[in-house]
């Protein structure tokens, strides 16, 4: 390559597809290169597989109800390939090229400024966006090397179901996959050293934990594996006497697994791209640290995904890429937005975006169960709730939905706090009845009706209401001298009575509208 390349992508996951594509989009010479597969974590062993196989374990969980039948764990592990091959095409070298994108396989490191190599051939580029990802973090525990471990990596591998699982973690990975294993079959035990999703919302996080329980999950909180033996092997077949672990935990628990499922968190993968070459800065875990335009400690260097510090989602890698290629090929600074949704596809679902607790001094939240929600009801599933986080001035600075499908009710929720709506606004739109989104909209409702309840408020509308009533009076009166200019004052004083009597039934539903609020 005689020529330096205008913008160097290393790594193909969804960050790298996505900033290369921007990248070359706006006319840039787009080199990405990708060391195993492109299409990164999401489509080969994250948000792909784990929500075909969770969407297979609620189907197998169906089945199980109605007829008693057991999954065919073969055909699970087949629908979660065939759909990983029909939705790679997007994510392929080809797809890339024909977007404009040279594709490069090998493993690249930075040699200096300008300059790196990819299984050690030299290359030039003029700026780079690194987008390497992470792997799981695995912790170091006695004796869990000599175990029957799986990772997110690998889980997809296992050719039988384990009859017992214990899940170390108590994050989206434990809660998902946990309930998918307890759903096809597996006895599954999950270790939370610090609780099940303790990012999210209590009550939804005691939700999602009720739901595991009813699926058989046993849910250890606030312990930890301590140390891990290997079960003497009992004489036969191997395959019919799988080697068992034996995990004893800090509390003094014993618990046996033929899988012990290894979702404790991530490690970036920096360690061997010669960063120290550009001087790019790393958090104390290896993260790459970034500023709000995604550019790095090296003016020629962005990054994006879940190699920098950000919270690790797909949809976050991908809006961060494309921010950070554009700035770096158009030498812009444009920011990223603050708004970050999430959602943990368990049953019930966990969407959240924003503040999901009122934090600061004026604020407050609003909730509505899913009980009260009729298409709740009418579908039998009434465990859920939205809550709202708002601010003095009514606005929606964030907050939680809990429920089937709560993750479709997201994107509105998601709205609202980036375009700083507030309640009032919100509960202004008509939503089509029922939905699970009317949860969402009697939240707003709730809240904006208590604001108008508030003693400001009421002075004003009771102004208003008199303002009214005034020029109704007003006309009234006009309207009786007119034909009866030299009429008797009798007449008139009849009629002003008359209409302070139809006054009367507004008045009575004003109170009846401000008592119902
Ligand atoms: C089980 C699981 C479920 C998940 N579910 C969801 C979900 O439902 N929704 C959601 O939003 N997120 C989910 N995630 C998170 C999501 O998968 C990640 O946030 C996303 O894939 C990160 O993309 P990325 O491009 O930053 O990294 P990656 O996808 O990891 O891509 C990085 C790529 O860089 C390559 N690479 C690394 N080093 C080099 C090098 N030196 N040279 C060349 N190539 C290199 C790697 O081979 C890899 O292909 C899930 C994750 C897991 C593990
Ligand atoms: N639906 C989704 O969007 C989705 C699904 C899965 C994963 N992800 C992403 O992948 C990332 C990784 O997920 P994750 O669940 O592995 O990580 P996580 O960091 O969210 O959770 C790991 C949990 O494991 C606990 N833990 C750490 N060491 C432990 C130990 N030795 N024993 C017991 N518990 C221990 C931690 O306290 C933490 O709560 C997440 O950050 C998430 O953003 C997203």
């Amino acid at each position: 390559m005689d020529h330096p390349i205008d913008l160097l992508v290393i790594g193909g996951g969804t960050a790298g597809i996505v900033g290369s594509k921007t990248a070359a989009q706006l006319g840039a010479r787009t080199v990405l290169v990708e060391a195993h597969r492109t299409g990164g974590d999401c489509l080969w062993t994250g948000c792909v597989p784990s929500k075909t196989i969770l969407s297979a374990a609620a189907r197998a969980a169906q089945a199980r109800e109605t007829d008693g039948s057991e999954p065919d764990f073969a055909q699970v592990r087949q629908r979660v390939s065939d759909t990983i091959a029909t939705i790679e095409p997007e994510d392929s070298p080809e797809a890339l090229e024909r977007a404009g994108v040279s594709v490069l396989h090998g493993h690249a490191r930075f040699t200096g400024p300008g300059e790196a190599e990819i299984d050690g051939r030299p290359v030039r580029f003029r700026r780079a966006l690194i987008a390497t990802g992470s792997a799981p973090a695995v912790p170091s525990i006695p004796g869990l090397d000599a175990a029957q471990t799986a990772t997110s990596d690998t889980v997809w591998d296992l050719t039988s179901l384990p009859a017992r699982m214990v899940v170390l973690g108590g994050g989206p990975i434990a809660c998902e996959l946990g309930q998918a294993f307890a759903r096809l079959g597996s006895q599954v035990t999950i270790l939370a050293r610090s609780g099940l999703l303790p990012k999210e919302d209590r009550d939804a996080a005691a939700l999602v934990q009720a739901s595991l329980e009813r699926d058989g999950v046993q849910v250890i909180d606030e312990d930890e594996a301590s140390v891990i033996r290997q079960a003497p092997v009992r004489q036969g077949d191997a395959s019919q006497n799988p080697p068992v672990s034996l995990i004893t935990t800090s509390a003094g628990r014993e618990l046996k697994a033929e899988v012990i499922l290894i979702a404790t968190g991530r490690t970036p993968r920096t360690a061997s791209l010669g960063l120290e070459h550009l001087g790019v800065d790393l958090d104390e875990r290896g993260q790459v640290l970034v500023d709000d335009s995604m550019r790095t400690s090296n003016r020629s260097v962005w990054a994006a995904g879940d190699v920098t510090t950000h919270p690790k989602f797909t949809h976050l890698a991908g809006v961060h890429a494309s921010t950070a290629a554009s700035n770096a090929v158009l030498g812009l600074r444009r920011s990223i937005s603050q708004t970050v949704p999430r959602i943990t596809y368990t049953s019930p679902e966990v969407a959240a975006v924003g503040l999901t607790e009122a934090t600061g001094p004026g604020m407050t939240t609003s909730t509505v169960s899913l009980e009260d929600t009729d298409r709740a009801v009418t579908e039998e599933s009434r465990e859920g709730f939205v809550r709202l986080v708002i601010d003095r001035r009514g606005r929606i600075l964030g907050g939680t939905i809990v429920g089937p499908r709560a993750g479709e009710s997201l994107g509105e929720l998601s709205l609202a706090v980036a375009q700083k709506m507030t309640t009032r606004q919100l509960a202004g739109v008509t939503h089509a009845y029922p939905t699970y989104n009317d949860a969402l909209w009697n939240a707003a409702i709730v809240h904006a009706r208590q604001a108008l309840g508030s003693p400001v408020v009421k002075t004003l509308t009771r102004g208003l209401a008199a303002v009214a009533r005034y020029r109704d009076n007003h006309a009234t009166r006009e309207q009786t001298r007119a034909p009866e200019r030299a009429g008797s004052e009798d007449q008139t004083e009849a009629r002003t009575e008359d209409q302070a009597r139809s006054d009367a039934p507004d008045r009575a539903q004003g109170d009846r509208a401000q008592r119902s609020a």
